[in-house]
């Protein structure tokens, strides 16, 4: 039976790569794990078995931690930018590259007050203490003209402890669920948004301030949001980050709704009003949705997952 090739890439996947710049005593961490996929003429290796077009994954790999090393870090995306250039303008066979990278947030540890007394400085200068927050996600795609970046964040665990309601849904004869008209709403937020950026003629965006600004937005509006559903209050956080930052034109979400139940505690003989919940973990409401900028075409894949 003939059979054809189909779609293919390469590289190597989940390189973690720390960058240190040691400014005197005040040191700064980048932590990245960054994945490469390269595509082009690869027909050859994989019919024939001949390697003449294929750059080894190994060498991606060094290509990673040189470029650490020659360029810094300075974000995500503009690594990502010159990982990727580099790909598919030095080797001829290549034609697109893929470059996913996870950022790991550090923060500096606060000096004691003993050490901050007898003159030592607020913060150490080179120790950190990993952020429990969200992981910063960028994919930078390039095919030789066009750049694709989009950038994003998971596990963003939020929660409102007031301000949540449910109720006028539709009802069957399965239906349970009572009306809450003061619940908890707590996610975790997983989000892609895809910038506008697409050409070198462009002006390059500030990786840093976009990501910083648009998950300040995603916060505020989350906290500001009196929310009838999480679908509603997944609409205004992405409409707030699209009217709020003129660079990207699409948002895409995944937000698990974390139920809390309130706990029956009648038969302790104890009055629960509105204070002890049982935070289950699974099963969990799952709200996904896109907001775009109006005219713009979706381009991030609607499933979140591997992305
Ligand atoms: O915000 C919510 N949206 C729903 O669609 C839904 N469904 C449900 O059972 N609880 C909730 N909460």
């Amino acid at each position: 039976m003939p059979t054809i090739l189909g779609q293919n890439q390469y590289g190597k996947a989940e390189n973690r790569v720390v960058r240190i710049v040691r400014d005197g005593g005040t040191h700064h961490i980048k932590d990245l794990n960054v994945s490469i996929a390269l595509s082009g003429d690869m027909g050859e290796v994989h019919h024939s078995g001949s390697n003449a077009n294929v750059l080894p994954t190994d060498t991606t790999k060094n290509t990673v931690y040189a470029f650490a090393k020659e360029f810094g870090i300075e974000s995500a995306e503009q690594f990502g930018i010159h990982l990727a250039r580099h790909f598919v303008t030095s080797q001829e066979a290549i034609h697109r590259a893929r470059i996913r990278i996870e950022e790991y947030a550090w923060e500096r540890i606060p000096a004691s007050r003993k050490a901050s007394r007898s003159g030592g400085a607020e913060k150490a200068g080179h120790s950190f203490v990993r952020k429990g927050q969200e992981t910063r996600l960028a994919q930078i795609t390039y095919d030789g003209n066009d750049w694709q970046i989009i950038s994003g964040l998971t596990d963003l665990t939020v929660l409102n402890s007031t301000n949540s309601e449910f109720w006028g849904y539709l009802k069957d004869k399965y239906t349970t669920l009572e009306e809450a008209y003061d619940r908890i709403l707590a996610t975790d937020v997983s989000a892609r948004w895809r910038h506008n950026w697409t050409s070198d003629a462009q002006p390059v965006p500030n990786w840093e301030k976009s990501y910083a600004r648009t998950k300040r937005h995603l916060l505020e509006a989350f906290a500001e949001t009196y929310s009838l559903s999480l679908q509603q209050t997944l609409y205004q956080m992405g409409s707030r980050v699209i009217d709020s930052r003129s660079e990207i034109d699409e948002i895409r979400f995944s937000l698990p709704n974390n139920h809390h139940f309130l706990v029956d505690l009648e038969p302790l003989g104890l009055k629960n009003d509105n204070e002890v919940y049982f935070a289950a973990d699974r099963p969990y409401g799952l709200i996904e949705a896109t907001v775009l900028r109006d005219g713009a075409e979706a381009g991030i894949p609607v499933d979140l997952t591997n992305l």
